[in-house]
């Protein structure tokens, strides 16, 4: 059951299995010793507990003498609750509203509370029942711009292929509860209900506007690896034809927390937060990972020699993971060597499994996806352990939305890896013998692969390949 109970950004939601951390903004009055009392307050009963939170101080610190004739003595907290004593303290559901924090000795004085997060410590694996009719249900979230255009093309091509799919479709649109942007509940209930999702890529403003759904859901669901695969397509001609990576990338935190703040007029700190846990539960999906796949090498991507602290605890968390998988050869690559490589020889790194946080997989997978084609041809999938969203790795491309020119292979390719989370495997060969045929064949291409064909003509195209299941 979950703890608590709301979804949106900065409120607490995390649940049984999880660590619970808070970041919050303070003014540092005396000495940066102190204890926090967490208490409930529940229309029924009044508790107060003080826990045993790890208290860090991330070097943050910002004494600004003179820049604006004041002095700043603000400072980022960092607080984080082992899993296991998150377990043993809390067994019930606790509505966020109901939390306060109490600085109890006055000698920190908290000003604002920037941040709270959960983390889940294993992945989910499929288990849902078909439905009367003998389908699975699967949420699909269209999405904005070209996604609809995609979906629609995912859908025909499963129903010619008699894929045991019944989509629930929702919209997920941001609307404001409370003052804060949220996903709507009926999204939400869906995709937990299910457990699997396909979903189509959603717009973020940029710089201003409502934050990033895409990365909300992430959190919300805890998905915490996404697997990116990029890999040449036989037949379909580019500069390369050997690239053949897998890039497992930390998808709730690092530089994506969404942790931002204004010092002073003129100053902006954003917060790239990286924790053990989150890191290593990332390194282990990635040791699986490559177990399951048949690579036997992980190598950690990173920059530990210019963030020594926090790509440092992500490599020094993923030496440790891989203690565990001796099977496994493991190293790490400084992140501008790992592209200088990559754009020079694709297959060295065509037997290994990268890891990386959250940032470096978001470039990675791009320069990638260029070896090969384009954003049209990489699919990606987000695991979690309360549900496993599938989507694209490109956006919602507006200059090409609306036209019927976009190419649905991205998407198309992330639902075959949902298909195989799903175990349905000879349905993914079916379609995806049939798509990489289209695309070899190169009578029907859409124009981002060099052809004239739209998006229904490349999508009929893929229907009339496929082979019987
Ligand atoms: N996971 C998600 O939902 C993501 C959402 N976005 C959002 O998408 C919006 C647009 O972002 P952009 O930077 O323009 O990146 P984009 O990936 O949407 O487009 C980049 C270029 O690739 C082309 N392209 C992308 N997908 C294609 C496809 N399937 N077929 C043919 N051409 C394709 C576009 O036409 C464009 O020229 C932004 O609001 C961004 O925040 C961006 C990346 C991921
Ligand atoms: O959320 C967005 O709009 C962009 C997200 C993105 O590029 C990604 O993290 O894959």
């Amino acid at each position: 059951p979950a703890i608590f109970s709301s979804h949106s950004d900065n409120n607490m939601s995390t649940s049984i299995g999880g660590a619970l951390t808070l970041t919050m903004m303070c003014d540092m009055k005396t000495a940066p010793f102190f204890y926090i009392r967490f208490t409930v307050h529940h229309a029924s009963e009044y508790r107060s507990t003080f826990l045993p939170f790890t208290v860090s101080r991330l070097p943050t610190y910002l004494p600004l003498y003179g820049y604006s004739g004041r002095k700043f003595n603000r400072t980022l907290l960092y607080l984080e609750m082992s899993p296991s004593t998150f377990n043993e303290r809390f067994s019930e559901d606790i509505p966020m509203s109901f939390l306060r924090l109490h600085a109890p000795f006055r000698t920190i004085n908290l000003t604002k509370l920037i941040g709270t997060r959960s983390l889940a410590t294993a992945s989910h694996s499929f288990n849902s029942k078909k439905n009367s009719q003998g389908n699975y249900t699967v949420t699909l979230i269209p999405g904005d711009g070209i996604g609809p255009e995609i979906s629609e093309s995912v859908k025909r091509i499963y129903h010619a292929a008699k894929v045991p799919i019944e989509w629930e479709e929702v919209t997920v649109v941001p609307y404001l509860k409370d003052g804060k942007t949220v996903i709507p509940d009926a999204a939400l209930k869906s995709v937990k209900k299910n457990t699997v999702a396909l979903k189509g890529p959603l717009a973020t403003p940029i710089g201003k506007g409502h934050v990033s759904l895409n990365l909300t859901l992430r959190r919300t669901f805890n998905l915490f690896a996404n697997v990116r695969p990029c890999k040449s397509i036989v037949g379909y001609k580019t500069v390369y034809d050997n690239v053949d990576t897998v890039l497992i990338r930390e998808n709730t935190e690092g530089e994506y927390s969404g942790i931002e703040h204004m010092v002073v007029d003129g100053v902006v700190q954003s917060i790239k937060l990286i924790t053990k846990i989150a890191s290593e539960r990332c390194a282990r999906y990635a040791f699986q990972h490559a177990r399951d796949i048949g690579r036997n090498h992980v190598t950690a991507v990173h920059k530990a020699n210019i963030m020594r602290m926090s790509d440092g605890l992500f490599l020094d968390a993923c030496s440790e993971v891989a203690k565990d998988f001796p099977d496994v050869k493991f190293d790490d690559v400084l992140l501008d060597r790992a592209c200088l490589h990559i754009v020079q020889d694709p297959s060295l790194y065509s037997n290994v499994v990268m890891v990386m946080p959250n940032l470096y997989g978001d470039i990675l997978s791009d320069m990638c996806a260029g070896l090969i084609g384009g954003l049209g041809l990489t699919p990606s999938g987000n695991i979690g352990r309360d549900a496993s969203i599938f989507e694209a790795v490109h956006g919602t491309a507006p200059d090409i939305a609306g036209k019927d020119l976009a190419n649905p292979t991205a998407l198309l390719l992330s639902s075959i890896m949902m298909l195989r989370h799903m175990r349905l495997n000879t349905y993914a060969d079916v379609i995806e013998s049939a798509v990489l045929k289209t695309i070899a064949e190169g009578k029907k291409l859409t124009r981002d692969l060099g052809g004239t064909a739209s998006n229904t003509d490349f999508t009929n195209q893929i229907i009339s390949n496929l082979g019987s299941v």
